[in-house]
Formats: C-alpha cells, sequence, structure tokens
C-alpha cells in the first residue's frame, strides 16, 4: 500500500504558560477553538497532513508540558505530579521515569532533539511573554539540534486593545535572530495556517526536498494544507 505521506515533521510548540500553544495546536489540526482554559498537563499531540510543493508533509505537533518548560527555563521542578504528566508524551517524546528529577534534564533535552521546528509563541497583550522569548531562544540553544528551524508567533492578535508588544517590535527580534515571524489568533484563525505552513516549506526546502525557484523563500500561495486532521492520545505506555 502507498505510504499516505512523504515526510514526517515533527513540530514543538514553546512558550510561557497561557501565550496559547495548545490552542495554536488545536486550530491547526481540527479547526476549532474553546475558551476554557485548562493548563497543559499530560498531553495530546496532534497531526495533520499538509501539501507543500507538490509532497504530503505529516506534521506532528507537541506542546511542551509545564513541568518541562520550568526546567528548560531553570526554575526548580514544580511537583512529581508534573513529572507524570511531562513523560506522558508521545512518541519519540516518551519516556517513564521512576527516578525523579535527576533524570529530567536528559528528558527535557530528547523534547527538543526529537523536534525538527520549534514554534516560539509569546502572547501579544502579555510583554513578560514576549520578554521570555530571550530565555526560550536560549534554552533551544542549549537543548536543541543545531539548525533546528525555528519560528516566532504572537498570538491571540484578535486582542488589539489589550496589545501590549508593537509587531515592529518583535519584527526586529525574528530578524536579528534570523527567523520567520507572524502575529497570529488561534481564536479568529489568523495566520495559523500560513505559520505552520511556512515552517514545514522551510524544513521540507532544508531537507533538500525542494523545487528550485522563489530564491528558496516560501511563496504563501505554495502552501496547501489537505483536508486530513487527525488527533493521537499521549499515554504513559
Ligand atoms: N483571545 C484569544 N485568546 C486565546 C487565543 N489563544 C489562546 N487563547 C486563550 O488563552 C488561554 C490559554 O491558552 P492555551 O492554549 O491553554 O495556552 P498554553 O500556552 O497552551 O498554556 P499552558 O498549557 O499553560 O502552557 C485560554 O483561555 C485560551 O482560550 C487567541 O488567539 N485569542
Amino acid at each position: 500500500m502507498a505510504k499516505a505521506y512523504d515526510h514526517l515533521f515533527k513540530l514543538l510548540l514553546i512558550g510561557d504558560s497561557g501565550v496559547g500553544k495548545t490552542c495554536l495546536i488545536i486550530r491547526f489540526a481540527e479547526d476549532n477553538f474553546n475558551s476554557t482554559y485548562i493548563s497543559t498537563i499530560g498531553i495530546d499531540f496532534k497531526i495533520r497532513t499538509v501539501e507543500i510543493e507538490g509532497k504530503r508533509i505529516k506534521l506532528q505537533v507537541c506542546p511542551t508540558p509545564s513541568a518541562a518548560k520550568a526546567k528548560l527555563l531553570g526554575k526548580d521542578f514544580p511537583s512529581r505530579l508534573e513529572l507524570l504528566a511531562s513523560i506522558s508524551l508521545c512518541e519519540n517524546f516518551c519516556f517513564r521515569d521512576t527516578a525523579g528529577q535527576e533524570r529530567f534534564k536528559t528528558i527535557t533535552t530528547a523534547y527538543y532533539r526529537g523536534a525538527m521546528g520549534i514554534i516560539l509563541v509569546y502572547d501579544i497583550t502579555d510583554e513578560k511573554s514576549f520578554e521570555n522569548i530571550q530565555n526560550w531562544m536560549k534554552s533551544i540553544k542549549e537543548n536543541a539540534s543545531a539548525g533546528v528551524e525555528r519560528l516566532l508567533l504572537g498570538n491571540k492578535c484578535d486582542m488589539e486593545a489589550k496589545r501590549k508588544v508593537q509587531k515592529e517590535q518583535a519584527d526586529k527580534l525574528a530578524r536579528e535572530h534570523g527567523i520567520r515571524f507572524f502575529e497570529t489568533s488561534a481564536k479568529s484563525s489568523m495566520n495559523v495556517d500560513e505559520a505552520f505552513n511556512s515552517l514545514a516549506r522551510d524544513i521540507l526546502l532544508k531537507s533538500g526536498g525542494r523545487r528550485s525557484g522563489n530564491n528558496g523563500k516560501p511563496s504563501s500561495t505554495d502552501l496547501k494544507p489537505s483536508d486530513k486532521k487527525n488527533t493521537n492520545k499521549c499515554s504513559l505506555g
């Protein structure tokens, strides 16, 4: 039987708690939005297959669980419960840890190492979440594979009246790091497909699966999200 996809890309979303990582993933994978806030504990990953440059790309997307985030930002590890939650991640990110904190570094490094693309998310209404992007960049440098594709997203752009972070500030930061930047809204779906597809396309181009033309820069007209949307549950396995 023919394979349902040509490439599998694993993506990771990171950023402060509450910036909208889970909602972005749900919007992308299921075209849905739920305003009920439940902080990510024990995570689902989502899958959606898109078509880019004639290739079917299966995107597997995970948010970083709270415990991993805390450790990556150098804070104390929150609790045993959160450790258990954090190790319930999917496929390559799946670990069982009976020893506790001492092995946590290995786990967090593995989150990053498994990812081919990392999406850094801040909330345009929360200045602190934008300032922390620098810390997230640092943790990518320390933990991720060299050359991992990165993308910066300013989420909640539907909340213009409460905006604290100007687009120009983020544009500048993205330029300094040589990465793309979008303002998105998981609520209105503004730029969500565009952002994920642009990252997938950059990974595809980097991996050599590209046609020539357009100077290697993505063109939004080349991006064709397919209808296939899917969900998978992670388990403590
Ligand atoms: N107005 C608006 N609210 C949003 C948007 N995205 C997320 N939210 C809200 O922001 C809150 C946090 O969203 P989550 O997706 O759970 O945030 P998260 O980054 O996954 O949070 P953690 O799991 O704690 O890391 C929820 O109340 C969402 O409804 C958006 O684009 N616009």
